[in-house]
């Protein structure tokens, strides 16, 4: 059996959500990593200080009895946000980040930013006290098409916002194209990626392809097999810019098998005997403790954990659900279409 034993891993970025689905969802989540940054697009968002504080309350109330992970706390930010109230929150240790969701570009996205001028002031705020921002990164533009959202971002809306606020420290989150990875290696500093597991895996055909395939459909959307390569690159290569974000994002089944289904894949529980499997194939075990337990903490100046797990291998494809139950219905575990092998050692099987 090969093992390989790492510091505890954290995920950088993850939807908990709120109610039943926080209830069924928290303790995956907290069984595989240290720490997480906890998504604010609730509905209605998590925009201030004191929203944020209630909602790290109902997950710390969802953990299992004796958890020691740690959610780390975002603000959404609106046009409408108080950057008092947010460097306040900051600065007192109850929020880790700040998240700029484009105005009807993603899930609850509604109360998001329609106008990124508009945020500035507060974006100078956040620079100046070292808050990072964590970005959604593609563009609303009904004329753009869907796969080209994210290059376009780049170069209309990023890019123009980290000239204009030097020194904000930006997460381009879930980064899907092979434009987004050269971009994030172009820059020296204030700048990483989150990459999740499933954007490791999978393409566009996985959706299109031999029929319609719902519980594949996220945003930003899986792109083309040359920009699935460029992110295992990235990922598997250990560059300190790029870390793990699952963008675990649970949508009940009826929501997304109907004629305008949700977009998320529901990932938490299998991430990382996925993310074994992608390093082992491309010859990188030795490199999976940056991308999941250090290059994260390293760009958030957080200490990386001390605790270590270890992922074996089995002779064996190891079982995991293909749906969960919750009080609100069922959801679809993702399914990478390989036999996973790895398991994290603590886990049965
Ligand atoms: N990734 C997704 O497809 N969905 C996320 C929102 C997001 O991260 O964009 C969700 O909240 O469901
Ligand atoms: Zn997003
Ligand atoms: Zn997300």
């Amino acid at each position: 059996m090969t093992t390989l034993t790492i510091r505890k891993p954290d995920d950088w970025h993850v939807h908990l959500r709120d109610g039943a689905m926080l209830q069924a969802v928290a303790r995956h989540t907290a069984d595989h990593f240290a720490r997480a940054i906890i998504m604010p697009n609730l509905v209605p968002p998590v925009v201030t200080r004191a929203d944020a504080a209630a909602y790290r309350k109902r997950i710390m109330a969802a953990l299992p009895a004796g958890s020691d992970f740690q959610p780390l706390m975002t603000l959404y930010l609106t046009e409408e946000t108080d950057a008092a109230d947010l460097v306040g929150a900051f600065e007192a240790g109850e929020i880790t980040a700040v998240k700029l969701y484009p105005a009807g570009a993603t899930t609850n996205s509604q109360s998001g930013v329609r106008n990124i001028e508009n945020v500035y002031p507060v974006l100078e705020r956040m620079a100046k006290a070292g808050v990072p921002l964590c970005v959604h990164g593609e563009v609303t533009d009904a004329s753009i098409d869907i796969f080209d959202r994210e290059a376009v971002f780049i170069d209309r809306v990023l890019d123009p916002m980290r000239r204009a606020v030097p020194g904000l420290r930006v997460v381009m989150e879930h980064v899907t194209t092979k434009d987004g990875v050269d971009y994030a290696l172009s820059q020296a500093e204030n700048l990483g990626a989150t990459i999740t597991t499933h954007h490791l895996i999978i393409n566009r055909n996985a959706i299109l392809a031999g029929g319609i395939r719902p519980h594949y459909y996220c945003l930003p959307v899986a792109k083309r097999e040359l920009h699935r390569q460029a992110l295992r690159k990235a990922a598997t290569s250990g560059d300190r810019r790029f870390f793990l974000g699952t963008d675990s994002a649970p949508h009940i089944d009826p929501l997304k098998e109907c004629a305008c289904g949700c977009a998320g894949i529901f990932s938490s529980i299998n991430t990382m005997g996925c993310l074994a499997h992608v390093f082992e194939e491309e010859g990188a075990l030795d490199r999976l403790e940056a991308f999941v337990s250090l290059n994260g903490p390293a760009f958030y100046s957080l200490p990386a954990n001390e605790v270590r797990v270890t992922l074996k291998k089995h002779e064996e494809p190891q079982k995991f659900p293909a749906r969960i139950d919750t009080g609100e219905g069922a959801v679809t575990v993702f399914d990478p279409m390989f036999p996973i092998h790895w398991n994290l050692a603590s886990e049965a099987g």
